[in-house]
């Protein structure tokens, strides 16, 4: 029996997962909360953030490979000259400023008090001002690559956040030899080679295999220090996903207890990595990665323009196919917003009591309640709109409430919320012509919450088939790495052979109800109102209040 191993890195932690390759059943598995998690509000030295601001250590990926990778070795007794090999996804646009023998700028000490030497984590905000320059200016100069962005790039993606870096830090922007994605970092962290991919290129960093970067007179127009930044500070050397990036080191197979023979594939990015975990996603099906965000990811035989989705990029997830993506960047972080900072003690007490966590209490109460029950509408705006409106200065919003409000029914409105915001994107794909007819979801809210997949079957109308595998990200790199390994060591050719021996779904999906169904339908088309006229222009609130709690906070 030959094994696999993916390593999925997500917002709050990270996983390895050991996988057998002939039919991609879970052998072990071990995460890792990251010990500094998400750092937003200040720097391990206590340096305060600026408002918008979402940072993370480096250090704490390399603890996760030291830690999750010996305890799935040591738990499944798996031989490691049987562990063929392996591959990392990661969240994405993640970006780190790294010197010359790819040591992270915020480990070496002149550098750890200065915020953007850090890892700019995907939700970092902050470069907003910088991503409308580059739009206006991509518009003015009738740059054809914005199109395949939905007309707009995003302040997550990375040249505003490498933009920001400039203009704010210019002196980190000068001692960085590189700046790297996280999913090629840690690849290189395994193998020691920089074999930067063909995904995060494609979706966060404006290329395409055809027409490769912008040209250097669009980045001397962005700034004139940057008209070299491709060459400077990324590579134009792009690896196709499903292709090796190397070896593993001799440290790093001493450090977590593989050998040498371990082949690492190029990385990937954590939602596009999914999708031959669930197989047959075809043309006509939407997957919806859902977490802490939630990622959309679809194929399909031609390159439609979609307003406000993240992109369309050839071969971007599956050989051979255009493959789209769009999002929202807050799903689960609605809901632990919530329970971190709503929830009444009445209720975590009945939690304790009764042994189960909070999100399940909430959900069982919540269950007890109809559609349109609670006369609460919300907008999912809590960490801004990625798709289609693509701005993250839009917040949120909930109107019904009442004295009688109860916390379970807030909790359902921003269930029933983030809905029809997946709504809205399919919408969207379908009327420019990118058909979608069914879901599929994965990620660990799908795992988790029964009554929002019923919520999201009877918002769509559509059928929502589940990943049968509790781990479906970390799969689909566990099978990347199969394909990196290749079949003589024991693996696959293709990922294709890799999904029809690994691949897992649920037979059965959650159907619309469509009694309920009709109930949202009349709500949605309020929301739709609500979308159009608070994140359209119509009424700017959200942005002046913004904007004022920005100025109160820097006379702080
Ligand atoms: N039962 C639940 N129902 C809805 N959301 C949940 C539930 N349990 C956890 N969450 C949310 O799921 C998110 C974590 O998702 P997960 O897929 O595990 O991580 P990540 O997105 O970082 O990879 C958190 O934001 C949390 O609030
Ligand atoms: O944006 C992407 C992928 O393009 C994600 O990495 C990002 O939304 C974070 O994903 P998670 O919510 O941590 O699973």
């Amino acid at each position: 029996m030959k094994y696999t191993l993916g390593v999925d890195f997500g917002t709050q932690s990270g996983r390895s997962v050991l996988v057998e390759v002939g039919t991609g059943n879970i052998v072990a598995q071990a995460v890792k909360e990251y010990t500094h998690g998400v750092m937003d509000e200040k720097l391990p030295c206590g340096k305060v953030l600026p408002p918008d601001w979402a940072l993370q250590h480096p250090q704490d990926y390399l603890e996760v490979f030291y830690q999750t990778i010996p305890q799935v070795l040591k738990e499944s007794g798996v031989e490691p000259a049987d562990v063929i090999g392996m591959a990392v996804d990661f969240t994405s646009c993640t970006i780190l400023p790294v010197d010359q023998n790819g040591t992270p700028l915020c480990m070496l000490p002149q550098w750890e008090e200065e915020p953007h030497s850090y890892v700019k984590l995907w939700k970092h905000h902050a470069a907003q001002s910088d991503a409308d320059k580059l739009n206006a200016i991509a518009r003015e100069r009738g740059e054809s690559f914005l199109g395949r962005y939905g007309g707009k790039i995003s302040s997550e993606w990375v040249f505003p956040k490498i933009m920001q870096i400039l203009r704010e830090a210019p002196e980190v922007y000068e001692a960085a030899d590189r700046i790297m994605e996280l999913a090629d970092w840690t690849t290189m962290m395994l193998c020691g080679e920089e074999k930067r991919n063909s995904c995060t290129a494609g979706y966060k960093a404006i290329w395409s295999k055809r027409e490769g970067y912008p040209s250097n007179d669009f980045f001397k127009a962005l700034d004139p220090r940057m008209e070299n930044v491709v060459d400077e500070k990324l590579s134009r050397d792009i690896y196709p996903i499903g292709s090796r990036a190397g070896y593993l080191t001799k440290e790093m197979a001493q450090k977590t207890g593989l050998t040498t023979n371990t082949a690492v594939a190029v990385g990937n990015v954590d939602a596009h990595v999914s999708l031959p975990a669930v197989g047959e996603v075809t043309p006509g099906a939407m997957l919806l990665i859902m977490g802490t965000s939630t990622c959309d990811i679809l194929i399909a035989d031609e390159e439609k323009m979609v307003p406000g989705m993240c992109g369309v990029v050839e071969d971007g997830v599956e050989p051979g196919y255009m493959g789209y993506e769009a999002g929202q960047s807050c799903v689960g972080d609605h809901f632990e917003w919530f329970v971190e900072n709503c929830v009444p003690e009445s209720y975590e007490k009945e939690a304790r009591e009764r042994g189960m966590g909070i999100h399940q209490l909430l959900t069982e109460k919540a269950s007890a309640l109809k559609p349109g029950e609670s006369g609460l509408l919300a907008l999912d705006w809590w960490n801004g709109n990625r798709s289609v409106l693509v701005d993250v200065d839009l917040t949120g919003m909930m109107l019904g409430m009442t004295l009688l409000t109860k916390p379970e029914e807030v909790y359902r409105a921003l269930i029933e919320a983030t809905a029809y915001g997946a709504n809205r994107i399919i919408e969207e794909f379908i009327r420019s012509g990118v058909p979608i007819d069914h879901l599929v979801a994965c990620g660990g809210i799908a795992e988790k919450n029964q009554m929002m997949m019923q919520i999201y079957a009877d918002v769509t109308n559509m059928e929502i088939y589940i990943s049968d595998s509790p781990q479906a990200v970390a799969l689909g790199s566990a099978m990347f790495g199969a394909v990196a390994a290749g079949k003589a060591a024991g693996g696959y050719d293709t990922i294709f052979e890799a999904a029809e021996k690994m691949a897992k779904v649920k037979p059965q999906p959650y159907k619309p109800i469509p009694e309920n169904a009709e109930v949202y339908k009349k709500i949605y088309a309020d929301y739709c109102k609500l979308y159009d006229y608070f994140g359209r222009g119509e009424n700017d609130v959200m942005k002046r209040m913004k904007a004022l709690r920005a100025e109160v906070r820097r006379h702080d």
